[in-house]
């Protein structure tokens, strides 16, 4: 009785709350198991191949999220990348670039041994059971104390400008002898088996000092295979669109150039603006789709000690080819064939005793190939980048898209005499 007069005589606000309560619970109750059906109608509609493949992670559903590789080695790649191009365009627009020659007397400057101390600072710090092969070694720095320290002046005060992007390379290197050991960590024999990285702190290193084009390019093979590829152009246009050329002008300035080209083995390849912090966004990149053969633009090296001029120029007479072939420096022609700006890049042997290096084509190869394009030596074999430092198995490089690369390679056989 004492119970039901209690109840009776409470407060009109009270029994307000208590109403509005169970209320809350019944609404939320019904809320949670409409959401869980809808979960479950969700994870049985079929979505097309096509759009998954495109879009991987926008349709990824919580039961089944589509599990990207190698995220972290791309993350870090292209932040490596795109610091050590801070140190790189210090040096582009600087008049003295400390130019070295090496024992092949192929030019080095303060630019590329900079680079490549900060590239495997930041792969050490992340990955530091992985190998790597890298073209610079400190030899020549540990017996010059005035180049040792411009390089150290650089590779010192050069950092992202985001402190958690720099924090993920893990931050500045320790003093000028561990920046000459880092150097030297690039000195792997290469191979087959396991994880290898490959640095080209500098590619184009003649074009660097020409003020072309220049790529800084870094690769990562598992047992022999490209998994992950990064070039950074600071001097190509940051528009996918742009016209092709390696001009950059007579001032030289930086304003709408810059671009980092990606790719992971199997996800597609991408471009985005080359920055000075954080990674900016990325937008997938395609070769463009090549109806007249006659219509194609050929990219071949500045220097005709690289490849061949003479036999690029018969190949493209042949096809019907009336344009003249787009002259540029380094792994840049990679990256402008896999985003449309041209179509084909030959490299044609000019001494036959030149073994091409690892360095100077893993990620071109990877981003090519996955922005749908193909790549093969003279031969039509495909790269073979487990073999050690060099391509020893492959003789020149021919990349064109996918559904004309068989036309133009058995041109290019007829032209230089070969099977
Ligand atoms: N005789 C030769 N044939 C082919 N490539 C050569 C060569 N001599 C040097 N190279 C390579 O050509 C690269 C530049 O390529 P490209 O002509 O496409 O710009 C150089 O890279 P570095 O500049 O990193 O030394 C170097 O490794
Ligand atoms: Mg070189
Ligand atoms: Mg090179
Ligand atoms: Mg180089």
């Amino acid at each position: 009785m004492s119970s039901v007069r209690n109840i009776r005589g409470a407060p009109k606000s009270f029994i307000l709350f208590i109403s509005a309560s169970v209320l809350v619970v019944i609404v939320a109750t019904f809320l949670s198991r409409s959401w869980s059906r809808l979960s479950l109608i969700s994870s049985h509609i079929q979505v097309p191949a096509v759009i998954q493949s495109a879009a991987p992670r926008l349709l990824s559903t919580p039961s089944a999220p589509v599990k990207m590789s190698y995220t972290k080695e791309l993350e870090v790649a292209q932040l490596a990348v795109q610091r050590a191009t801070q140190l790189t365009k210090r040096v582009f627009h600087e008049k003295a670039k400390g130019t070295t020659s090496k024992d092949d007397k192929s030019p080095v400057t303060i630019g590329d041994f900079g680079a490549q101390a900060l590239i495997i600072s930041a792969l050490k710090h992340n990955f530091p059971s992985d190998e790597i092969v890298a073209e610079e070694e400190a030899d020549d720095l540990r017996t010059d104390g005035t180049l040792r320290d411009t390089i150290w002046d650089l590779v010192s005060t050069t950092k992202l400008e985001d402190e958690s992007a720099e924090g993920m390379l893990g931050g500045a290197i320790t003093d000028v002898d561990a920046m000459l050991d880092v150097i030297d960590l690039g000195k792997s024999t290469g191979g087959n088996q396991g994880r290898i990285w490959t640095i080209d702190p500098i590619d184009g290193t003649k074009g660097f000092l020409r003020g072309g084009q220049y790529a800084v390019c870094l690769g990562l093979m598992v047992d022999g295979d490209v998994k992950v590829g990064v070039l950074g152009c600071p001097n190509l246009p940051v528009d996918d669109a742009a016209p092709l050329t390696a001009d950059i002008g007579a001032n030289q300035t930086d304003e709408g150039r810059g671009v980092i080209f990606s790719a992971v083995l199997g996800e597609g390849a991408s471009s985005r603006a080359l920055g000075t912090g954080k990674l900016v966004d990325g937008k997938p990149i395609s070769m463009r789709p090549l109806n007249e053969m006659s219509q194609a633009t050929f990219c071949e090296s500045v220097e005709a000690g690289h490849s061949s001029h003479g036999d690029q120029a018969e190949i493209a007479k042949k096809l019907g080819i009336t344009q003249p072939s787009v002259r540029m420096d380094s792994q840049a022609k990679y990256g402008s064939i896999a985003r449309g700006a041209g179509d084909v890049y030959l490299r044609l042997p000019v001494k036959k005793t030149y073994q091409e290096k690892i360095w100077d084509h893993a990620a071109g190869d990877l981003i090519v190939r996955e922005a749908g394009g193909q790549v093969t030596d003279i031969h039509g074999k495909r790269l073979d980048f487990g073999v050690g430092r060099t391509l020893a198995n492959n003789k020149g490089v021919v990349a064109a898209p996918k559904d004309v690369h068989g036309q133009i390679l058995s041109v290019v056989k007829e032209v230089l005499g070969v099977n």
